[in-house]
């Protein structure tokens, strides 16, 4: 069995001769996460702590990667070695901390599948791992599925969010995509891409909102009464507090089916792929069910056709198309034969469906986490409406987003599109955000209080009096959900948006409609708030979210910038939308988190973990990863640092790398996207030799500038020699050794290719 390997991130291995912090603590805290990212991290850590060395700063690490999750959650079953520290916990109280500084790089949010995969490789590590009991009979199964499920879906980011978040495009990415627009697919008016969403019986139209009362405060519960009037508690001590806002809605499952029948019907009827569009990730609960119905209705006739034997192989629709297929190939001939044809068939006779890799025949219903509605909408529409069929082609799509609550924003800037032509680059405005997103705000935070009704009968939430605070008449199969918003961040939100309006000089919208349960409360708060400040000469307005998307991309279409003031899903959706609009991806994006207790946390770009960016990695050893996102998150933290500690050298660090991080994108030496040119490896060299320029030329410090104008030289001279180094090893296959828990020796062997420079950095 191989011991652990002692990983670079592990801060025990490289911080034990650093100077810790007073409190023994790093000064800051970088994230090891997975996929594309934390391959990056192999290459651009020893950068950062070289040069972060020299003015004091000792960088931590903390394994938020889901395998290092799954180890912290069972030490039970591993051997002393094996055992390793729950960092997630740790990061979670850290953030309610003053001095918490954290970098946060994009983790997965694991899907049943993609959890699956991680355990088996672990297993196949050595480590003893229980697999994921789906139906969990005996207590200890129970109590492994808990601690399964916990690691699922978005369980890193609602743990660190303790502040709302402030995303913008930093000056200097907007003024290069400006400068270097990127590709736009063409708009016609004649596209018949649209947005199908079912407006009715859905979790928009069936919400009821309550600010909660005084004398509703305490613990709450929620529970299922049925016809019989048998009573179920869902879920025990649902801690309400006076004046958070209180929601509970659900969407009802034959409404859901019938909408998903028709539309895909209509797909095939008007020609377009057949698309659906879900966060099952962050909405863990109720969307993989959602994607189940749409997986069920593609499938209909085979599901009645073969369920004794899908039961019998364990088939769940909502862990998608490729389970089921995995589980079919499992059957005996000819009744593997002739399952498979019965699937062939039905996806034939459907309308031809939006691919995720059509070379791979990989489709939208194989996984629920491969098509994610925040990427997924806005590269369609940056694609001039169009995405890829079974044929490789590009074609029109119905986007299915079965709820309303937020369908029409997407639908506001497809007209638009249609109505005046795809946006550019060159010209356009920007629409930075300010979402409300601390202490697991709105949807986000709601699989804890999401439930299948077992049976017809009601839902409700009883607070601690006994009093029912809201009900729904409910049928077997539908998803009821209640979502909590506490009233410490409404205020804290309110405030940030004033103040990010206020030095930005920029219009701000909060994005609430007064005609929803919700945002009917909301406003009444932001009404409540907005006299807390100065808010003269400001121009703030709200209005409904689709409204508020015509309005906000009518005017950067015309030049003009406007701040989205958004709940936590907007926030969400609209910090890829409007990037991946205006600089081509989210990956460039400033995304700070000021924490509410006064420390910070800083996000890492605002899009995910790129997995294909792996998949090119070990194909052809070239990651595309662009890590700017990092370079501006570290830039924000030791500006924080500076601020906080009054380490003058942390701000001329961070001054320094802003201008490295400008000189960079003037010089275009971020990731290209072919083998030959530089990739994510490349481009950490450049920001290493700017950034070491830059400090040779400053005069603020004398030691920083003694130490770096050697190291500048040293990189400069030898710049031709390393980018041959680095990028003489692309063009084949590189062995990484694993995928969720890659050895650490194998990654830095294949990150970090150029002696020359490691020498230099070392
Ligand atoms: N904060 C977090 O922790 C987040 C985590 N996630 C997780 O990430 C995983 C993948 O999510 P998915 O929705 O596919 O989104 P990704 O953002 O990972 O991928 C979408 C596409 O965006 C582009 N892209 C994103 N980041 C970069 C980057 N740094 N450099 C270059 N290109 C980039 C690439 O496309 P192109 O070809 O167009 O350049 C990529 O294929 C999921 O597990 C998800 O839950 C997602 C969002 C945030
Ligand atoms: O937590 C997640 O799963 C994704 C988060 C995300 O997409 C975001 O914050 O932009
Ligand atoms: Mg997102």
């Amino acid at each position: 069995m191989p011991a652990r390997l002692p990983l670079p991130s592990d801060p025990t291995s490289s911080l034990r001769n650093d100077t810790m912090a007073e409190n023994g603590r790093p000064d800051i805290l970088y994230t090891k996460v997975d996929e594309a990212p934390e391959l990056a991290s192999a290459s651009l850590l020893p950068i950062i702590r070289a040069f972060t060395k020299q003015a004091g700063i000792t960088v931590g690490i903390k394994d938020i990667s889901l395998a290092g999750r799954i180890l912290a959650a069972f030490p039970d079953y591993l051997a002393d070695a094996q055992k390793q520290p729950d960092d997630l916990a740790e990061l979670g109280t850290l953030v309610t901390e003053p001095d918490a500084n954290v970098i946060k790089l994009p983790n997965i949010s694991a899907s049943q599948p993609q959890l699956n995969a991680a355990i088996k490789e672990l297993q196949a590590q050595g480590y003893k791992l229980p697999d994921y009991p789906s139906e969990p009979a005996t207590e200890e199964e129970k109590s492994v599925k808990a601690r399964y499920d916990a690691i699922k879906g978005s369980a890193v980011n609602p743990v660190l969010r303790e502040g709302n978040s402030d995303r913008r495009a930093p000056k200097a990415v907007k003024e290069y995509a400006k400068k270097n627009p990127h590709s736009m697919g063409a708009w016609a008016p004649t596209s018949r891409t649209h947005v199908a969403t079912m407006e009715h019986d859905d979790f928009a139209s069936n919400e009821k909102s309550v600010t909660v009362p005084s004398a509703s405060a305490g613990k709450a519960r929620i529970e299922h009464v049925a016809k019989d009037g048998t009573v179920t508690v869902l879920k025990d001590n649902f801690a309400l507090e006076a004046g958070d806002v209180v929601d509970g809605t659900f969407m009802s499952a034959k409404a859901l089916a019938k909408f998903l029948v028709e539309q895909i019907a209509d797909a095939k009827a008007q020609g377009v792929l057949f698309s659906v569009h879900l966060k099952a990730t962050m909405m863990k609960v109720s969307d993989p069910i959602i994607f189940g119905h749409v997986v069920s209705a593609f499938l209909k006739d085979v599901f009645a056709t073969h369920a004794e034997t899908f039961a019998a192989l364990g088939v769940n629709p909502d862990l998608g198309l490729g389970d089921l297929e995995a589980k079919v190939a499992t059957l005996p001939q000819p009744k593997r034969g002739d399952v498979e044809a019965d699937i062939k068939a039905a996806l034939d006779a459907g309308p031809a469906m939006y691919m995720v890799n059509s070379d791979k025949g990989i489709t939208n219903l194989h996984v629920s986490s491969d098509v994610i509605i925040d990427a997924s909408m806005p590269a369609l529409i940056r694609a001039g409406g169009k995405g890829w069929g079974p044929d490789g082609k590009e074609h029109d799509a119905k986007c299915v987003i079965p709820d309303s609550s937020y369908a029409g924003v997407y639908d506001a800037v497809i007209e638009f599109c249609k109505k005046n032509g795809a946006l550019d680059p060159a010209k356009m405005g920007t629409v930075p955000n300010v979402g409300l997103m601390a202490q697991k705000a709105e949807e986000y935070g709601s699989h804890p209080q999401t439930f299948k009704a077992a049976s017809d009968g009601t839902i409700r939430i009883v607070d601690a009096a006994g009093r029912t605070l809201i009900e729904h008449a409910v049928e077997a199969g539908d998803i009821w959900r209640a979502c909590l918003t506490k009233d410490a961040p409404i205020r804290d939100w309110v405030k940030l948006g004033v103040s990010r309006a206020r030095l930005s000089g920029m219009p701000g919208v909060f994005w609430l409609d007064r005609n929803r349960a919700h945002d009917a409360e909301l406003i009444k708060k932001v009404e409540t708030y907005l006299p807390e400040h100065d808010t003269s000469g400001l121009d703030l307005k709200i209005m409904a979210p689709a409204d508020a998307a015509r309005y906000s991309t009518e005017r950067i279409a015309k030049g003009l910038d406007t701040i989205s003031i958004t709940g936590n899903v907007l926030r969400d959706y609209l910090t890829d939308l409007y990037p991946i609009l205006e600089v081509g991806t989210s990956a460039k994006m400033l995304s700070i988190v000021p924490l509410m207790n006064g420390g910070g946390l800083f996000e890492t770009g605002a899009g995910g973990s790129a997995p294909k960016h792996v998949q090119q990695l070990v194909e052809e050893n070239y990651l595309r990863w662009d890590s700017l996102g990092e370079f501006c998150a570290l830039g924000a933290s030791l500006e924080h640092l500076a601020n906080a500690k009054g380490n003058a050298k942390a701000q001329v660090l961070a001054d320094t790398l802003d201008k490295a991080i400008e000189k960079l994108l003037d010089e275009n030496k971020s990731p290209q996207r072919r083998v030959g040119q530089i990739d994510n490896r490349g481009s950490h060299f450049y920001l290493a030799m700017y950034w070491a320029q830059a400090l040779a030329a400053q005069d603020r410090d004398a030691a920083l500038k003694a130490h770096f104008t050697p190291i500048a030289d040293a990189l400069t001279t030898n710049e031709a020699k390393i980018v041959a180094e680095l990028n003489g090893v692309q063009g084949k296959p590189a062995d990484i050794g694993g995928y969720y828990h890659a050895p650490a020796d194998k990654v830095v062997a294949v990150m970090r290719p150029s002696a020359t420079l490691n020498a230099i950095i070392g």
